[in-house]
């Protein structure tokens, strides 16, 4: 309490008895002014200070509650287990939020090493086991470091050159495929969505001046295609003016993205940001895919000794790692590989159907039609999509067809109508093998069997995702056996693929439906063909200025002939419909003993055992 100024303090005598020696003693205050002692809030009512008090103490106990609950769920509870790998708490809130409880085996493996030990990241795990945060949450972090340390400097140097580095690119992440890219570009905007830092997807397709406007918002991070970037960075773009000076570089799909002549960009870019030494030293890379230390055997006519020249041999993991960390421009990286031997996915259930070649249409209707769930259905060609969309359309199935010569914008829609229904098709070249993850497919079909075992890995991989199961299927005809087997040797296989088990009479069904709807599918081709002859007849001469005599004209027999046709198509449109009407028996492949029961093992196919090497 203190006195008013002119408070003095007196000795008051007082009356004691026994030896204190002289250290008792009171003094008073003999002057003061009552109303200095009373603090401000001593002034008001007290019902209001009351209130005041009780407001104030509500407020500080919530915070403290607050901060209790905080501390808890940081140090026990829910952020554990990313906190524990050192996983910011804006970014674990944010995952936590996505129903992720805990990081995935190559999180755990990878996340602290790059995150702490800032080391360069070789990851190679499963298909659908979490990789993409795996390199995405490293820099991240990165990034909120560094900008944590530039806010420093702005405060003490105020300079508008902290400002520009705030702002600038600060990561690359290049994946092989637009869709990747987008998908890509979406998980990293989910973890980061309670921070302050940008992401910004870069691929063809799309308006190149919508993108010049997402780079204008000056994203820290960039997910692109090679193609379309290197474009922007040639039209002197500002945000990737510096491109070199990018401290984080992620090459998704590491193993497809520098495969020889498929992505020349990727290697321009590459040489342009390792030029300067000091600024690739400076740079974290990150390397994944689920076959980054697969080696596929090479046919053996690519191996055939040319005149004086030696065999060629197959590269070794070791090589092809080898190769990844002196192109990438890698220092001292820290390789995790937790593949399985099989290389597959560990729900997926794997078979197989032989068939000759004019029969597998029938197996693929047979399959879409019995077991009818997300399927999507694998081509090694655009023409074979092509093909089989007009074929299974015919069929009343709906597929929806993906490749690279359809628009963007129609690619996206079709990806976005297979994800939004629960039975949806999906006819796709490999375009959608690599990376894609649409929850909940339940079926993967190899329509032709793919030519390498990473392919194979790959497509198979687009169900059995985040610990699902999922069933995937290989028609095989005789020419394709030799590819089959080479498959199953470099993924080590002691055993040949299992048969899938098929009901005759449901495939007799599938049969009669499939043949009416390859004569609808011949007989409306061959009268589209008809029908753009005339019109091609009848425009030359309208922008010639001639009139056409009779005998010039398509002849009445013509006329003739397409209307039978057309009385040909409507009959077995009507016969299709009929038999359509009636279902065909459906099963259910969603669980695993459901899908064993349709699966007999067998050895028919001779597989030559080869060892692999892994890292
Ligand atoms: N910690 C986690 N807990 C639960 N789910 C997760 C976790 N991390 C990622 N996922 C989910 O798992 C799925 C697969 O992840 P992601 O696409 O990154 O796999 P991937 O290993 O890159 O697959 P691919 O090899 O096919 O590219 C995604 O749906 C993703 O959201």
């Amino acid at each position: 309490m203190a006195a008013s100024k002119k408070a003095q303090w007196q000795p008051v005598e007082i009356d004691v008895e026994g030896d204190f020696e002289g250290l008792a003693g009171i003094e008073e205050i003999s002057d003061y002014n009552i109303e200095s002692f009373r603090t401000s809030a001593q002034k008001q009512p007290k019902s209001e200070q009351h209130k005041k008090k009780k407001k104030k103490n509500v407020k500080a106990k919530n915070t403290f509650v607050e901060k209790i609950i905080d501390q808890k769920e940081i140090e026990e509870t829910q952020f554990y287990p990313w906190n524990n790998i050192y996983v910011p708490v804006e970014v674990s809130k944010a995952l936590l939020e996505e129903g992720f409880m805990e990081p995935t085996e190559i999180q755990r493996l990878t996340i602290p090493p790059a995150l702490k030990g800032k080391r360069d990241i070789l990851g190679a795990a499963e298909t659908g086991s979490g990789k993409t945060l795996a390199f995405a949450i490293p820099i991240i972090y990165g990034i909120m470091k560094n900008l944590e340390l530039s806010s420093k400097e702005s405060d003490k140097e105020n300079c508008e050159e902290t400002n520009i580095s705030r702002n600038k690119l600060w990561a690359l992440i290049l994946t092989p495929t637009r869709e990747l890219a987008i998908q890509v570009k979406n998980h990293i905007a989910t973890a980061i969505k309670y921070t302050p830092l940008k992401v910004a997807v870069i691929v063809g397709g799309m308006s190149a001046e919508k993108q010049s406007r997402l780079l204008k918002g000056e994203p820290h991070i960039v997910v692109a295609t090679p193609g379309r970037l290197w474009d922007l960075m040639n039209s002197n773009e500002p945000h990737l003016a510096d491109i070199e000076n990018i401290r984080f570089l992620v090459i998704d799909e590491t193993d497809r993205m520098i495969e020889t002549n498929h992505f020349p960009e990727l290697r321009s870019l590459l040489l342009r940001i390792n030029n300067d030494e000091d600024k690739m030293k400076q740079r974290q890379n990150f390397v994944f895919s689920a076959t980054l230390s697969l080696v596929h055997q090479l046919p053996d006519y690519t191996k055939k000794r040319k005149r004086g020249k030696k065999i060629k041999k197959d590269p070794t993991s070791e090589k092809k790692l080898q190769g990844f960390i002196k192109l990438i421009g890698m220092t001292n990286p820290k390789i995790v590989d937790i593949t399985k031997k099989t290389g597959m996915a560990t729900g997926l259930t794997e078979a197989k159907i032989l068939s000759v070649f004019e029969e597998k249409d029938f197996y693929l209707y047979y399959l879409l039609s019995v077991y009818p769930g997300r399927s999507l259905v694998f081509c090694n060609s655009i023409s074979c999509v092509r093909r089989l969309a007009s074929l299974l359309t015919a069929l009343d199935m709906k597929p929806l067809p993906l490749h690279a010569n359809m628009q963007q914008r129609q690619r996206l829609k079709n990806l976005d109508r297979f994800k939004s229904n629960p039975r949806a098709l999906l006819l796709a070249t490999d375009v959608a093998a690599r990376g894609l993850d649409i929850p909940s497919v339940e079926h993967v079909i190899h329509y032709q069997v793919p030519r390498t075992s990473e392919t194979y890995i790959h497509r198979s991989g687009r169900t059995a995702r985040a610990q699902k199961t999922g069933l995937t299927v290989l028609l095989i005809e005789t020419n394709e056996v030799p590819v089959y087997s080479r498959i199953c040797s470099t993924l080590g296989r002691d055993k040949d693929v299992p048969d899938f088990n098929v009901d005759l009479n449901l495939l007799k069904m599938a049969k009669e439906r499939v043949k009416l709807a390859r004569q609808i599918d011949s007989i409306s081709l061959n009268l589209k063909k008809e029908k753009s002859k005339i019109g091609w007849i009848e425009k030359t001469a309208q922008e010639m200025e001639l009139v056409l005599d009779d005998d010039q004209l398509p002849n009445k027999s013509d006329d003739y002939e397409v209307a039978k046709k057309r009385k040909a198509l409507d009959l077995a449109k009507k016969q299709l419909k009929e038999l359509l009407n009636v279902p065909m028996a459906s099963k259910s492949t969603g669980s695993l003993e459901s899908i064993n029961n349709v699966i007999v093992p067998q050895k028919k196919i001779k597989i030559v055992k080869k060892k692999r090497k892994i890292v």
